[in-house]
């Protein structure tokens, strides 16, 4: 049988019939969730090869089975990353400090894909035993962890000890802490960490120094722990996502974000418009790629308006 290659989408054919042999929820890997009736005594040969290639393609890609931590989740990326991991069959947990929109979004996400699959759990990452006791809840509630994400984040370089403690400390904790679960030396069952960086992980936004200090150094971390998770045999996947401008409550009121640097608004306000706003689809698409491709390691991957690529990794031997 022709393997569908994950850039393919096949779309099977809608078929209906009076005497539905098996009613199937088939998740599609883009995040389009479709329910249809699969009536194999209808179909033509050539659409039961297409739905057979369709199944395996869908079941292949599906994160079913596997469990996913999610932190600043309730809003923004962390919201859209969620909702992907969701739609592909993975069970979610959820770690904000939002309880507010924590509510509201629970009561959403568990109309369209039930409360068995989820997990809301208030939680800091500044706080190392709030994340502790996060996990372990996580564990207790669906019997492992298999995807990390470290998406939380701030951006206000007036109070920029605090942004270093969420957008880097609060990466490194959650991936030590998450480890103790994941890692295969101590039992668990390997698994990929996701950290989201930016553009300002790979190059200096001006007008805010610490905002890209801290994502320099989730892209440094990054390969770092990555290089040492593969030759320590731990089993675990170690990448980040790196967007341009999102249009997230995090890119609202951004003169107000700069701190001592706001008289450097205008220039920050060009750049915006050089590299445009990234679309939620594309971030998402990105982030979806750095979990299921196994060969995605160490990796850094940037995502532009119109493109998305893969920042090699310098070596100071080059
Ligand atoms: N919006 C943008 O242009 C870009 C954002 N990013 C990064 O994406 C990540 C998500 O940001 P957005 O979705 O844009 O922001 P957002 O403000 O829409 O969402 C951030 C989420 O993190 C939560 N959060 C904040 N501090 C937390 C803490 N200490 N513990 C737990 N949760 C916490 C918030 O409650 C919120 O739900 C951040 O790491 C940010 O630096 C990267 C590139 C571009
Ligand atoms: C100020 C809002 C920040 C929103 C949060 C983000 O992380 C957005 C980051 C998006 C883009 C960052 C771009 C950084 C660009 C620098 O590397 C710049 O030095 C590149 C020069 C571009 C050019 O003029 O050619």
């Amino acid at each position: 049988m022709t393997s569908v290659s994950p850039r393919e989408h096949v779309e099977p054919p809608l078929t209906r019939c009076t005497k539905p042999r098996v009613a199937l929820r088939l998740n599609g890997v883009w995040g389009t969730r479709l329910d249809w009736l699969h009536c194999k005594d209808r179909r033509s040969q050539s659409d039961q090869f297409r739905v057979a290639q369709y199944e395996e393609f869908s079941w292949r890609m599906s994160l079913s089975g596997k469990v996913a931590v999610v932190t600043g989740a309730v809003m923004g990326i962390g919201k859209a990353m969620t909702e992907k991991l969701l739609q592909n069959g993975a069970k979610v947990a959820l770690l904000d400090m939002n309880k507010t929109e924590a509510e509201s979004l629970m009561q959403t996400l568990t109309k369209q894909y039930g409360q068995e699959r989820l997990l809301f759990l208030h939680c800091d990452v500044e706080q190392e035993e709030q994340v502790k006791a996060a996990f372990q809840k996580t564990m207790d509630t669906f019997g492992g962890i298999h995807i990390l994400c470290n998406n939380a984040g701030i951006l206000n370089e007036s109070t920029w000890e605090k942004m270093i403690s969420v957008n880097l400390v609060g990466v490194i904790r959650a991936t030590y802490l998450v480890l103790e679960h994941m890692n295969k030396l101590k039992g668990g069952q390997g698994g990929v960490i996701v950290n989201t960086a930016s553009l300002a992980g790979i190059g200096p936004l001006v007008s805010c120094p610490v905002y890209t200090a801290s994502k320099h150094g989730v892209v440094g971390f990054t390969r770092a722990m990555s290089a040492a998770s593969a030759l320590s045999g731990y089993g675990v996947r170690v990448n980040c996502l790196c967007p341009g401008f999102v249009q997230t409550g995090l890119f609202s009121n951004i003169p107000a974000r700069l701190g001592p640097f706001s008289h450097l608004k205008d220039g920050t306000q060009l750049l915006v418009e050089k590299f445009g706003i990234v679309n939620m689809s594309q971030v998402v698409e990105a982030f979806f790629e750095l979990v299921t491709d196994e060969t995605k390691d160490g990796a850094a991957l940037l995502v532009f308006q119109q493109e998305r690529k893969y920042m090699p990794a310098v070596s100071v031997t080059d």
